[in-house]
């Protein structure tokens, strides 16, 4: 018998089939099909103009394919805008942070999705930073405080805040775009060991990174991108590195 999951079946989180997409006369993404399970990293690397953020844009509703289907859990997705995708539990984290600068961490993790209490509708401010301080605490992104403001905070401990965001609101994919590319050393293993953490909490993560020794810390199976067209998919612990560059860059 099959177990049931989310009230679907054992589904793969995502399932991408022949996806394609052309804007004008320039083929960004042809032909493309992967799967994603929950608790799996799978790392999305290529060359400048591959076609990756295109294919995560595809997957949080910002461009629609030209054809293809994107599955959730087994069914068929279409996503008119980012908004819906969000509806369905996808969550991206970018390199440029989404951040608001002069409010406090926990108002960040509500933006535009405030708990509110009473008929009259007011924010639930205490509600709000419990429920922060208890995820950052479980996630480990070591902030001064729910209250602490954003610009107070260093790169990496914002880049935790918009992970712990994205997990607070993602039930089931988040895909992170560069998520390390702005920080230092010590900051990127901060948020390395964050991403890690999600793993443990079943949800799916689809990583871009230009930095390989980072793939190849955190990801499980990496698929490259060149010029638009999927080269193939490796298990990590099964390929190295001279592999993986020379499918990035078609040489070797
Ligand atoms: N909105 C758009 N309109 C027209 N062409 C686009 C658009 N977005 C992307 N492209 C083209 O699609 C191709 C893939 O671009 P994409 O940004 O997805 O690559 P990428 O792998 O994310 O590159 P990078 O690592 O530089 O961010 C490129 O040829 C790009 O010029």
């Amino acid at each position: 018998m099959k177990t049931t999951v989310h009230g679907g079946s054992d589904a793969p989180v995502l399932a991408l089939d022949n996806i394609h997409k052309a804007f004008g006369g320039v083929v960004a993404v042809e032909d493309f099909s992967l799967e994603l399970r929950a608790g799996e990293i799978v790392a999305l690397v290529g060359d400048n103009g591959a076609g990756k953020s295109t294919l995560v844009k595809m997957i949080s509703g910002v461009h629609a394919p030209s054809s293809g289907t994107i599955r959730l859990d087994g069914e068929a997705v279409s996503f008119s805008d980012a908004s819906v995708a969000r509806a369905h539990g996808i969550e991206v984290v970018y390199q440029d942070l989404a951040l608001a600068d002069q409010q406090p961490v926990y108002m960040n993790m509500f933006l535009g999705r405030e708990t509110v209490r009473g008929p009259l509708n007011l924010l639930d401010r205490k509600a709000m930073m419990r429920e922060t301080q208890a995820l950052v605490d479980e996630l480990d992104v070591r902030i001064p405080s729910a209250k602490a403001i954003i610009r107070d905070l260093s790169g990496g401990q914002r880049q935790g805040v918009a992970i712990a965001r994205a997990t607070h609101w993602a039930r089931k994919l988040i895909l992170l775009d560069e998520p390390t590319a702005a920080l230092g050393v010590a900051e990127t293993a901060k948020v390395e060991d964050i991403v890690r953490t999600l793993r443990e909490r079943n949800i799916a993560i689809l990583i871009i990174s230009h930095s390989l020794d980072q793939v190849f810390r955190l990801s499980d199976r990496i698929c490259v991108l060149r010029r638009g067209i999927q080269i193939g998919v490796r298990e990590t612990a099964k390929t190295d590195k001279n592999e993986i560059v020379s499918m990035i860059t078609g040489v070797g």
